[in-house]
């Protein structure tokens, strides 16, 4: 096989010779389910009962996820539009809970010949779960290769692009699925200028959310500045105003612990009670329709609100729509110009400031905000 190494300095990626598509992974098959559950709560704490449940969420589906297809999807638009760019840029998928694994990933980055890998996560937000964890996961897996050297990698060199949930790409593409989800309700019978558009994102415990503050904002202002330039652009393009809620979806841990709410079911429950009967549920925290959206919204959600007689749609995740795919793309040569020391402009849409590239000391800790001891690389600290 080729190496697809760069052929001069001059390529728009240098010194990038592959992009690491780095995501969470799914089963594909119903004995793959507990296995995998295994792998993404090993050490966390979750109750059993939680866990029989989730599973249920999965038999439910056969046992697969829609995740892996959702991630080649990407992965093939992310190389279409390499192609189109004329970018000669291998991409390389790996995933932290399920095959192909992160050492697979690294076994295929090797085989090409890559020498310094930029990693895209498939969370667009910062926060332990969305940023760190795959920062330690990459590092583990180096280690358990026996390739983590002080500084990094003694093997294939890991850069990460930064999160990009304040991404013009990312937002451009939310508003359009979020104005069509609006012609969705009408066609279905309902309101748009008496809806209440509720974006939704994974809840996380309360001491992970503080714990994400890093420089500029935490995990649920980041989406609530992402929200308001949404809803913004959705209430231009459709004429009337548009107000909007952010509300929580998939929490687990033990009951005992406080984790960001309103949950999504509660808060429709309010909302009716309230007088609402039009409902957009814009899952603005996921980038694509994984279980998160297939159960907790498209099943879960959607039940609760036919219950309480709301008319509630679905609005797409950004999936593989060209903003922001393109927006990927965009975000990869502006990463790429950092690591060439270039000047570069970060392009963002909101209130806060685009996020590192290059992660600072302490930045996401776990998720009880203490210190891992767990190395991570693409950041400035190997070990805090
Ligand atoms: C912020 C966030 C995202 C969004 C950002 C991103 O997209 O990365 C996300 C995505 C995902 N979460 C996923 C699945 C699961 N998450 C779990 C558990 C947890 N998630 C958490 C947070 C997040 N998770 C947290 C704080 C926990 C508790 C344990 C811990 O502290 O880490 C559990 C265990 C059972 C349960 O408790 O639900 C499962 C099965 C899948 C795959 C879906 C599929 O298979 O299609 C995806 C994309
Ligand atoms: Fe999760």
């Amino acid at each position: 096989m080729p190496a697809n190494i760069p052929q001069s300095a001059a390529h728009a990626a240098a010194p990038y010779d592959a992009l690491l598509l780095y995501s969470f992974g799914g089963p594909n098959k119903p004995e793959d389910v507990v296995p995998f559950l295994r792998n993404v709560t090993a050490g966390k704490g979750i109750p059993d009962e939680r866990l029989e449940e989730v599973g249920e969420h999965y038999y439910g589906f056969g046992g697969k996820s829609p995740i892996n297809e959702q991630n080649l999807a990407l992965k093939a638009a992310l190389e279409a539009e390499l192609a189109e760019r004329n970018i000669d840029l291998p991409v390389v998928w790996g995933n932290r809970n399920w095959e192909p694994y992160t050492n697979d990933a690294v076994d295929e980055l090797e085989k090409i010949g890559a020498q310094r890998a930029v990693a895209l996560v498939t969370s667009a937000f910062s926060s332990y779960s969305g940023c760190r964890q795959y920062r330690e996961d990459l590092a583990v897996t180096l280690d358990e290769r026996g390739q983590l050297g002080p500084d990094g990698s003694t093997g294939v060199q890991f850069d990460k692009i930064r999160s990009y949930f304040n991404h013009p790409g990312f937002a451009e593409a939310n508003v359009d699925a979020v104005v069509e989800a609006y012609a969705d309700l009408e066609a279905n019978g309902g309101s748009g200028a008496a809806a209440r558009l509720v974006f939704v994102t994974h809840s996380i415990p309360d001491t992970m959310e503080a714990a994400s503050r890093v420089s500029h904002a935490t995990y649920s202002q980041q989406h609530l500045d992402l929200a308001q330039v949404v809803a913004a652009r959705v209430a231009e393009r459709l004429g009337h105003e548009v107000p909007w809620d952010l509300a929580y979806c998939s929490r687990s841990g033990p009951p005992s612990q406080p984790w960001l709410e309103p949950d999504v079911n509660d808060h429709l429950e309010a909302l009716a009670a309230d007088g609402v009967r039009d409902v957009v549920l814009s899952p603005i925290g996921f980038i694509s329709d994984h279980m998160e959206v297939a159960y907790d919204l498209d099943t879960e959600a959607l039940a609760t609100a036919k219950e309480l007689g709301v008319t509630a749609v679905r609005a797409g995740t950004v999936g593989t729509r060209a903003p922001f795919v393109r927006g990927l793309v965009d975000l990869l040569l502006e990463r790429a110009a950092l690591a060439r020391d270039e000047p570069v402009t970060e392009a963002t849409v909101g209130s806060l400031p685009a996020f590192r590239s290059v992660c600072a000391p302490g930045c996401c800790l776990r998720r009880d905000g203490e210190p891992s001891g767990i190395p991570a690389l693409c950041g400035t600290d190997l070990n805090s």
